[in-house]
């Protein structure tokens, strides 16, 4: 490939050092090629000052580095896959997963060491319903509030003294050099993962058949599959990512994948949970899918979309 190929991030210090990630990735694959990143503002940065789930989710994140990629002003999309939305557009493709990272929510505080350390009333911020419905199932005497902005941001209001604590990811913290913060990792029984945590996606023209040879090696097929059986619970539930949903596959010993879903209302007094085992990503998405459905879980997404 002679031109330089683009790709397109969000302008985050976590987005530029993924889209720097898959740079260097590309370039170990092809030594000599030339790939530049363009960082990109979307409308997810932009306004930071509503909760995220009231001004169309995470998939605000992603849409204008979609449209950059549709109009070939870059040639690669890198996303978080947690911002992905259930569907791709027409004529897009997620072409390569990485190798995920630690998977786990991160309980980040200068006080407390965990969330059973916390008083009651304790201020703990999180923009995620997912975790925070979590969170409040476990411990009903907290107060969680709704904080955006990025890793550092968020952090420097805790560290003003705004929150007692706050709830992270610990992939980001630990891309950004920051695992020393982490006070305790939270285990997925506890606060099961967004669909795709952990996961970067790299993201093409369908039509784009040069591409997706050039950066197929940068995909790990383990970590794929997971995040594909994630994906089709989420898909199947009709979920979209603002919603209180959570869904992890792993590895097991025996060689088949677990995959484990939840779906819960807002405030966390209702928390369904589903697994189920099996070899089979895409099916065992709809399984872990329709055993939530059957628990109730439409009427639970439609309740959350409606306010
Ligand atoms: N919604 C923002 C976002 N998207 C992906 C990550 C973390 C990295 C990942 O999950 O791969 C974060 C930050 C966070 O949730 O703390």
């Amino acid at each position: 490939m002679q031109a330089p190929l683009r790709i397109g991030t969000r302008a985050s210090p976590l987005a530029l050092w993924q889209a720097e990630h898959v740079r260097n990735g590309i370039l170990r694959l092809h030594p000599g090629s030339t790939v530049e990143i363009v960082p990109l503002t979307t409308s997810g940065d932009r306004f930071l000052d509503v909760p995220l789930h009231a001004v169309g989710g995470k998939g605000l994140f992603v849409k204008e580095i979609e449209d950059a990629l549709l109009d070939g002003r870059v040639d690669l999309a890198v996303h978080s896959m947690k911002d992905v939305p259930a569907h791709q557009p027409a004529g897009l493709e997620i072409a390569a997963i990485l190798v995920r990272e630690d998977v786990r929510d991160a309980f980040v505080s200068t006080r407390y060491p965990d969330p059973a350390a916390l008083p009651a009333g304790a201020r703990v911020g999180s923009s995620s319903l997912r975790r925070r419905a979590q969170l409040l199932a476990r411990f009903p005497h907290l107060q969680v509030d709704d904080l955006r902005g990025n890793v550092a941001t968020r952090l420097g209001k805790m560290d003003a003294g705004l929150y007692d604590a706050v709830i992270l990811a610990a992939a980001g913290l630990k891309r950004l050099g920051l695992a020393e913060r982490i006070s305790a990792s939270l285990a997925v029984e506890d606060s099961l993962p967004a669909v795709g945590q952990g996961a970067i996606g790299v993201e093409i023209r369908r039509d784009d058949a040069a591409t997706r040879t050039f950066i197929a090696a940068l995909d790990d097929p383990e970590t794929s599959l997971c995040v594909h059986a994630e994906r089709t619970m989420n898909q199947t539930l009709g979920g979209d990512c603002r919603l209180p949903v959570a869904a992890l596959a792993q590895r097991r010993a025996g060689g088949s994948l677990l995959l484990r879903g939840l779906v819960a209302t807002a405030d966390g007094s209702r928390i369904l949970r589903a697994a189920a085992e099996g070899r089979d990503a895409s099916a065992l998405g709809q399984a872990v899918a329709a055993q939530l459905l059957a628990q109730g879980a439409a009427a639970i997404i439609e309740e959350i979309t409606r306010t």
